[in-house]
């Protein structure tokens, strides 16, 4: 096992929150997080005057000094509490203490189906009031990747293939996404991404359980069966 492997499985951890303690974080820092969402908006919008922004500025620095007094020193990695309740908060896609992501509120079906209505504001711009081609892939990859798990197959991305159909307008869009097949360790997965006017983006991916985990797995299940 490399030491990037063993790192990356460090940052999976359970640290047997309970439901409600989970609650209560999320009822704390999910406004938070809404706050700074609000905030990127603003800083792009606004048209204040010079001290103003100014004084922005010196607001914003005590807001994160007051934040950075006590804080987890890398990323937030993924915790599962004792009621197994996931928790992947950093998540830049959907997670609930990144005001990077959009976010999300991903709903699954257990057959392998995953859906969301999200709006994508000025700050997810490419071309001219549309959304950046970027952004259209880091939704599909978690769209996708959230079908995989529901069907019980989860992966990282092997490959994800999209394709551009018509440009994706900023605003209220819609992404659903289904396990297509599985094929040994792979899953195959198809999505897209939609507007008002129909379909604005195609993706297929291949989610693979990574070496590491399937070795985990087949060890925890030679303990339950011996
Ligand atoms: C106990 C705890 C369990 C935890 C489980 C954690 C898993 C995650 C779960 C939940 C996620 C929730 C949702 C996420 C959504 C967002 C996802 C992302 O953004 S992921 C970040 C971007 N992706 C990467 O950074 C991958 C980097 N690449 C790798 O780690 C490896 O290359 C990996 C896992 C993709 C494959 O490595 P190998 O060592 O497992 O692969 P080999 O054993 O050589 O091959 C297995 C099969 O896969 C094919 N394969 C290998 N790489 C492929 C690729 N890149 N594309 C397509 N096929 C590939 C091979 O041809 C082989 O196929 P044949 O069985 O022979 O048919």
């Amino acid at each position: 096992m490399t030491e990037s492997t063993s790192d990356q499985q460090l940052l999976y951890v359970n640290d047997q929150l309970s439901d409600e303690e989970i609650q209560r974080e999320a009822d704390l820092y999910g406004p938070l997080t809404d706050s700074v969402r609000g905030l990127i908006a603003a800083t792009l919008q606004t048209e204040v005057g010079e001290s103003d922004v100014r004084r922005a500025r010196a607001l914003i620095g005590e807001a994160a000094s007051l934040l950075r007094a006590k804080a987890i020193p890398g990323p937030y990695g993924v915790r599962w509490g004792a009621s197994g309740r996931k928790r992947g908060w950093g998540n830049a896609a959907d997670g609930l203490r990144n005001a990077v992501a959009p976010p999300l509120n991903i709903r699954t079906d257990p057959d392998g189906r995953a859906r969301t209505d999200f709006h994508l504001g000025p700050q997810y711009e490419g071309p001219a009031g549309l959304v950046h081609g970027g952004v259209s892939a880091l939704i599909l990859d978690q769209v996708l990747g959230d079908a995989a798990v529901a069907g019980g197959t989860p992966g990282m991305t092997g490959t994800l293939t999209l394709r551009y159909r018509r440009p994706t307008p900023l605003g209220d869009l819609y992404a659903e996404a289904r396990v297509d097949r599985v094929e040994g360790v792979k899953t195959i997965v198809v999505g897209h991404i939609s507007g008002s006017d129909g379909i604005c983006v195609e993706a297929e991916g291949v989610f693979i359980l990574p070496r590491w985990a399937r070795e985990a797995i087949a060890e925890q299940n030679a303990s339950t069966a011996g």
